[in-house]
């Protein structure tokens, strides 16, 4: 389980996070939405150990990750894996190269291991037969799933995915959550998805958090956020223009 306990995190006097407080469970899908700029991306970087907060605290199984050692951070961050919103691919290498990078760099798989892991995780995600291809010869939704194969060879335990479907077509945009879902309901990842896409968000995740102020003002399961009697919440998820939040 996953434990963020009154997180602080100022910028230059900006202060982004002002006490979030969240759990999310084991084998759960949660959709952290909020409007642009709140924090969504400085939260997922402190629950990877990628930024230190000023304040409070994350735990992961009960462990405070601010303060385990290298060695026990460094085996923490192996548990994670995290698909960026563009993917993050390299271009110069070839879809098979991109996915077989982490477990080059952080493994000491053999060749032939590789090479059935790569296929395996390809296969899983709908790309078999793009192994030769380059970034620059597939489509957007191509990417998404190279990147999401990436992310999979490693076996995490725990996905945080930062806007996965970022400039896709609707359609392909649901054939990647469907795929990100069932790929979930079968491996047993938790999963934390930082997202734009409302409504679709709520048929698929299991629980939906919303960052606004620096904080955590509702969480819940899709139904229950859908109908939230915060204003605040209810004008987000609308796409109301007049409410209590103001549009800069
Ligand atoms: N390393 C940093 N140094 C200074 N300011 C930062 C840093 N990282 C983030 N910020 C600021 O923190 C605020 C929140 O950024 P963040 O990227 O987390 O927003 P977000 O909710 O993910 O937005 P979006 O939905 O647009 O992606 C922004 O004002 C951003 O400029």
């Amino acid at each position: 389980m996953i434990e963020i306990v009154d997180l602080h995190k100022s910028f230059n006097e900006h202060k982004i996070l002002r006490g979030v407080n969240l759990k999310i469970e084991d084998d759960q899908m949660l959709a952290l939405i909020g409007g642009s700029g709140t924090g969504k991306s400085v939260l997922l970087k402190h629950i990877i150990g990628l930024a230190k907060p000023d304040k409070g605290k994350v735990l992961v199984d009960n462990q405070d990750i601010s303060k385990l050692r290298r060695k026990a951070l460094k085996r923490l961050k192996e548990r994670f894996g995290v698909v960026f919103q563009g993917g993050a691919l390299f271009d110069s290498l070839t879809v098979f190269e991109n996915v077989a990078f982490p477990l080059r760099e952080k493994t000491r798989m053999k060749a032939l291991e590789i090479r059935e892991t790569v296929f395996r995780e390809l296969a899983n995600v709908g790309l078999s037969g793009a192994e030769n291809k380059y970034p620059a010869e597939i489509s957007g939704g191509m990417k998404k799933r190279v990147a999401l194969a990436r992310c999979l060879v490693m076996q995490p335990e725990i996905i945080l995915f930062d806007e996965p479907t970022t400039g896709l077509d609707p359609l392909i945009a649901k054939a990647i959550h469907n795929l990100i879902r069932s790929l979930q309901k079968n491996l047993h990842f938790t999963a934390i998805m930082v997202t734009h896409e409302i409504p679709e968000v709520f048929s698929f995740v299991d629980r939906v958090a919303m960052l606004y102020n620096g904080k955590i003002i509702a969480e819940g399961t899709p139904q229950e956020i859908q109908d939230s009697k915060n204003p605040i919440v209810h004008q987000f998820i609308h796409g109301e223009l007049e409410g209590p939040i103001s549009i800069k």
